[in-house]
């Protein structure tokens, strides 16, 4: 485990804490933020209704997962859990529309490589998100001599505007794509190319060769197959390859939308479930605009690292539900980022973090939520 900078706290939660409830691994906090503002009797309600206990949950907060969507079940890359024995669920035990779920252990592999920083403000996670890239950068500089940035689109481009105020960065070795871009042209308002140009390729000095955009004007099936191709053809030293042949890249940034999707992967939907083709067309998203292209899962865990960036009041639910709540498989995509060999790290502000109930994880009789 690593710790992290001045003004914020790092928590994690351990494969080891979880497995064993006898052994607990000492807190990881390094600096407490002013105390997030969770109100105790109010969450201990709404994560034991999530848990089946007997009283009912709001509509919205159901994970519903049509049976007709997955007729031969749900595949195991949408996750899976695993029983408090370790054998892996039944495919789903939900008794209903997501009422009443059978207790589970909240337990994935890669567990003990996820970590949670929170900031006091957006103005701090923004600097300390930029610090955290540019160490990364560095390190992946140091180690390969490059260092490749995936980005993805919404209110996540902002906080990185900061970045292109830290000073000693190399920026010719920096490579940047895409973890999912909307299929519209540059210049287009939704475009994320465009938004990332604004907040920051245009403000630093990364050759405009590095920087890889969707090519416009292409049917959506032909954009994925496009940028895949130029993915697929960057140097090993560059863009090196895993034991399955999928790409490592440095680090992924993504932001999380409010029901839990992360790049262009939607709850329940066809590509969460894609193992093959690394970069996937999306038609008829849930979130306009309709067409979109998006990394699949298993690229994105290939990452050597992946953040998740979530700041404001309006993500505090979505990220008390993902890091503290089980969902049914594929009900929540942001819960199944968990780089298979790297670290997941989310990066939050107070207001964010304000559902989360950290000061229980590491209480073993009531976290994981398992009764
Ligand atoms: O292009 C996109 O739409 C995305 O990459 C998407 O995954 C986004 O990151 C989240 O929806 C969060 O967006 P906001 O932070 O703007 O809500």
């Amino acid at each position: 485990m690593h710790l992290l900078q001045r003004g914020s706290a790092v928590h994690s939660r351990t494969a080891k804490q979880q497995r064993r409830p006898s052994a607990a691994a000492a807190p990881l906090v390094v600096r407490a933020v002013a105390e997030p503002t969770t109100r105790p009797a109010e969450a201990a309600k709404r994560n034991g209704a999530a848990n089946g206990n007997g009283k009912p949950k709001p509509s919205h907060f159901l994970n519903v997962i049509p049976k007709t969507a997955w007729e031969k079940g749900i595949p195991p890359v949408m996750g899976a859990h695993l029983m408090a024995s370790g054998a892996i669920a039944p495919i789903s035990t939900s008794k209903g529309a997501g009422l009443g779920v059978e207790a589970h252990q909240f337990q994935y592999p890669g567990e003990g490589n996820a970590q949670v920083v929170v900031f006091a403000t957006p103005k701090n996670a923004s600097k300390g998100l930029s610090k955290l890239i540019a160490a990364s950068a560095a390190a992946a500089i140091a180690a390969k001599g490059s260092f490749t940035l995936v980005l993805s689109g919404g209110s996540v481009l902002n906080t990185l505007s900061a970045l292109a105020e830290v000073k000693g960065v190399d920026w010719s070795k920096w490579w940047v794509a895409f973890v999912d871009e909307r299929n519209v042209d540059h210049a287009s308002p939704d475009s994320n190319y465009k938004g990332a140009v604004e907040a920051l390729l245009g403000r630093v000095p990364i050759p405009k060769e590095q920087v890889l955009a969707i090519r416009e004007g292409l049917p959506v099936q032909q954009a994925a197959t496009e940028y895949e191709g130029r993915l697929l053809g960057l140097p090993a030293g560059v863009l090196p390859r895993d034991d399955e042949g999928l790409p490592v890249f440095d680090l992924i940034v993504l932001g999380i939308g409010p029901d839990g999707h992360v790049a262009s992967l939607f709850p329940n939907r066809p590509e969460l479930a894609a193992t093959g083709p690394w970069v996937l067309p999306v038609s008829a998203s849930p979130k306009p605009p309709p067409e979109r292209i998006t990394f699949s899962l298993p690229v994105i865990n290939a990452a050597k690292e992946v953040m998740v960036v979530a700041l404001g009041e309006s993500k505090s639910e979505i990220v008390q539900r993902v890091l503290e709540v089980q969902a049914l498989p594929g009900a929540l995509p942001a819960q199944l980022v968990r780089p298979k060999a790297g670290r997941a790290r989310w990066v939050l502000d107070a207001l964010a973090a304000q559902e989360l109930n950290i000061g229980e994880w590491e209480n073993l009789k009531d976290f994981p939520r398992n009764k």
